[in-house]
C-alpha cells in the first residue's frame, strides 16, 4: 500500500509556544486510523496543517503528493471534512442544504446527492428541515455533505461527539461503508477511545504535541501488554489455589475465573484442559482493549 499522507518532522508554534514538536508519520491509502490524544495535544491543528489551513514552522508534509504550504487548495478539492458542528442550515431541508454545498464545488450533482442520501439511509427524510433532525441524523448529513466531491480522503474531528450509543455504532457503521463502498482513507480525531477500537487500521498517539506511539492493535499489543488477563465463565472448581495447571487465578464471581497469562498460546491448551473437566461458556480477553494499552503509554493504569 502506498502513503496517502507523509508527514516529516513537522513543528508548529502558536507565539513562540511549541503546539507540534517534530512529529512524523505516515498513513496508508485505502486505510482507517485513529489520531488520539487528550484535549489540547494538537489534534485538530495536524488535520489544519494537512489541509492547508495554517502553515507549519518547521517540517515537510505531503498530502496526496501535494504540498499542503503551496498546493492546499489541491488538497482541500480532494478531501471532505466533518468537524464536531456539522455547518448544517437549519432551516433547510437535507436536500437543500446538500443542493446548496454541492454549487460550491460546481454544479449540484444530483445523482451523487440521491445516492449518498441512499447511502446513509436518509432518502426519506430528504425534504424534512435539518433542524428537525436528531444528533445522528445531522452526522449523516454532514457525512454526506462531507463526501458530496467524492474526496479520496476524509478528516474526522471527534465524529461522535454528542451521540448516543446506538449513534455511535451508526456513524462507525456508516464510515466503514463509506471506506470499503467508495474506497475512502479515513483519519478520525478523537479522545474516546473503545469506539474506535473496532473501525481502525491503525493508530497514532499524539500527546503533548508528540507522536510518542503508533502502529496496528496486534502491534501495539505485542508491544505494550506482557500480561494477559482472560476472563472464564466456567463451572470449573479448581482444587488447588492460587494455580490451577500452572496457570496463576483469581475467582471473580461464582462462575467466573480470571486467569493471568504471559501469551495468547496459552490460552488454547488452557481452555482445552478445562473443557476435559467441565463447561466453558464464556471468556475474554479484559485488558486488551485500546483504552489498556493507552494508558500503558502514557505511564498509569487502566482506569485512572
Ligand atoms: N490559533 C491558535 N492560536 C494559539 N494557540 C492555538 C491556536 N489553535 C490552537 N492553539 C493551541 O494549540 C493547542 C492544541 O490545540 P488543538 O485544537 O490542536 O488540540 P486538540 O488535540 O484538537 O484538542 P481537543 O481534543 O480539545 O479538540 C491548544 O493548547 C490550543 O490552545
Amino acid at each position: 500500500m502506498t502513503n496517502i499522507i507523509e508527514v516529516d518532522k513537522v513543528c508548529k508554534q502558536y507565539n513562540q509556544r511549541e503546539i507540534l514538536k517534530d512529529v512524523s508519520f505516515t498513513i496508508k491509502k485505502g486505510s482507517i486510523n485513529g489520531l488520539l490524544g487528550p484535549n489540547g495535544a494538537g489534534k485538530t491543528t495536524i488535520i489544519r496543517l494537512l489541509n492547508g489551513v495554517i502553515e507549519a514552522t518547521t517540517g515537510t508534509m505531503k498530502v496526496m503528493g501535494f504540498d499542503p504550504k503551496l498546493q492546499g487548495d489541491e488538497i482541500r478539492k480532494r478531501v471532505g471534512i466533518v468537524t464536531e458542528s456539522a455547518s448544517l442550515y437549519h432551516d433547510m431541508s437535507a436536500w437543500d442544504n446538500l443542493v446548496f454545498f454541492s454549487k460550491i464545488y460546481g454544479h449540484a450533482d444530483t445523482k451523487r446527492i440521491t445516492h449518498l442520501l441512499e447511502q446513509f439511509d436518509m432518502l426519506s427524510f430528504k425534504d424534512q428541515l435539518v433542524g428537525t433532525f436528531s444528533t445522528g441524523m445531522k452526522k449523516r448529513i454532514a457525512l454526506s455533505k462531507a463526501l458530496l466531491h467524492n474526496p479520496i480522503l476524509l478528516f474526522l474531528d471527534e465524529p461522535t461527539n454528542g451521540l448516543d450509543p446506538e449513534g455511535i455504532n451508526e456513524v462507525i457503521h456508516y464510515l466503514r461503508k463509506v471506506n470499503q463502498e467508495e474506497g475512502v482513507t479515513i483519519l478520525i480525531c478523537s479522545h474516546v477511545l473503545h469506539q474506535l477500537e473496532t473501525i481502525c487500521d491503525s493508530y497514532l498517539f499524539l500527546i503533548d504535541g508528540k507522536i510518542v506511539e503508533n502502529g496496528t492493535m496486534t502491534q501495539l499489543e505485542d508491544k505494550y501488554l506482557k500480561e494477559i488477563k482472560l476472563l472464564v465463565e466456567t463451572g470449573l472448581k479448581p482444587l488447588t489455589s492460587p494455580t490451577y495447571k500452572g496457570c496463576k487465578y483469581s475467582r471473580k464471581g461464582a462462575n467466573q475465573l480470571e486467569f493471568l497469562l504471559s501469551t495468547k498460546e496459552e490460552i488454547t491448551p488452557l481452555l482445552t484442559n478445562i473443557l476435559k473437566e467441565t463447561w466453558v461458556h464464556n471468556c475474554e480477553i479484559t485488558n486488551r482493549s485500546l483504552e489498556a494499552i493507552y494508558f500503558h503509554i502514557r505511564g498509569g493504569k487502566v482506569g485512572e
